[in-house]
């Protein structure tokens, strides 16, 4: 079942592009990263599934309901984490969190447990005010806003942002625990090596557009390779190598195609040493981040 459906989504803000016939879906169960440069139409595609924009022109639809016309119905189902983070200051976390219980349906004394399990869990003090939050402890509330409802889908914007790499943790294995009890994860980042750890599927954004979409362990393990070779070797004439670095006697790249074609080619060839690897997120896709490519 798609839980997210997006079609031929188009939004610009006067004469920039926000998103431009954008279209993906997103499947029951899946923890979906969504990558790409600054600029590319990551936080405006979140506004849109979210109903705080408007398209142009174009579909989307969340558990088969409308972003635009159900949008209401939709968010009781969601639990949402916005790129920043911004909350009235002169209140408690505890009254904050409570205050946001009352837009949900459920037992309050099950979301007050919830909350208390959560706080604990994040060592996050629940009579603190906002105010005297540091960023990272009100990403901390954000987390505990998305998740105290137990809703079925997670829409993330640079969610770890401000997360020192402890909490990080902490949150990550609770994002799998979320997963595993069936919740869907859409994960928006920067950072690849987090989408690599965590993500199931990830679809690549430039220009507004969709540009890739792979299975993170197809691409990592099967598809690519990274290659390091050193002695006199002439790599010109072999086909699906990308990223070519050369340092002294050396050179390394990522190839990408059959490896039995690569030892074939080494074979003939006066190599000295060689070092095969899977390759980092980052190196596969660091194509999509260079301008011109
Ligand atoms: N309020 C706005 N007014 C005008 N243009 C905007 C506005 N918000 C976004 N844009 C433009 O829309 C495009 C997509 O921006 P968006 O914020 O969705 O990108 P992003 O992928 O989330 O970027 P980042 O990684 O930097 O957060 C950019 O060219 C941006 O300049």
């Amino acid at each position: 079942m798609k839980v997210i459906e997006v079609k031929k989504l188009t939004k610009y803000y006067g004469k920039n592009r926000g998103v431009e016939n954008l279209s993906f879906s997103v499947e029951e169960g899946e923890i979906f990263g969504f990558i790409g440069p600054n600029g590319a139409g990551k936080s405006t595609t979140i506004r849109l599934l979210l109903n705080f924009l408007y398209p142009d022109s174009g579909k989307a639809t969340i558990f088969g309901k409308d972003c635009f016309k159900d949008s209401s119905e939709i968010k009781k189902t969601i639990g949402y984490i916005p790129g920043e983070v911004n909350y009235y200051g002169n209140v408690r976390v505890k009254e904050l969190l409570e205050y946001s219980m009352t837009f949900y349906k459920g037992s309050k004394l099950q979301f007050k447990k919830r909350m208390i399990e959560l706080a604990e869990r994040f060592s996050l003090n629940l009579e603190q005010k906002i105010d005297e939050l540091s960023l990272g402890n009100k990403k901390k509330v954000a987390i505990i806003q998305s998740l105290i409802h137990k809703p079925k889908l997670l829409i993330y914007d640079e969610p770890t942002n401000g997360l020192d790499p402890l909490i990080q943790n902490i949150f990550f294995d609770l994002i799998k625990e979320e997963n595993k009890d069936g919740v869907t994860v859409f994960f928006s980042s920067h950072i690849l090596s987090e989408v690599q750890k965590l993500c199931f599927k990830v679809a690549v954004i430039r220009d507004g557009q969709i540009v890739s979409v792979e299975n993170i362990d197809d691409l990592t393990t099967r598809q690519y390779k990274k290659v390091k070779l050193s002695g006199d070797v002439d790599i010109t004439s072999l086909s699906g190598v990308s990223n070519i670095k050369r340092e002294n006697n050396s050179v390394s790249f990522i190839y990408s195609g059959n490896i039995n074609h690569l030892i074939n080619f080494l074979s003939k060839k006066d190599v000295k040493d060689v070092s095969i690897n899977d390759p980092s997120l980052e190196e596969i896709f660091m194509k999509y981040y260079t301008k011109g490519e």
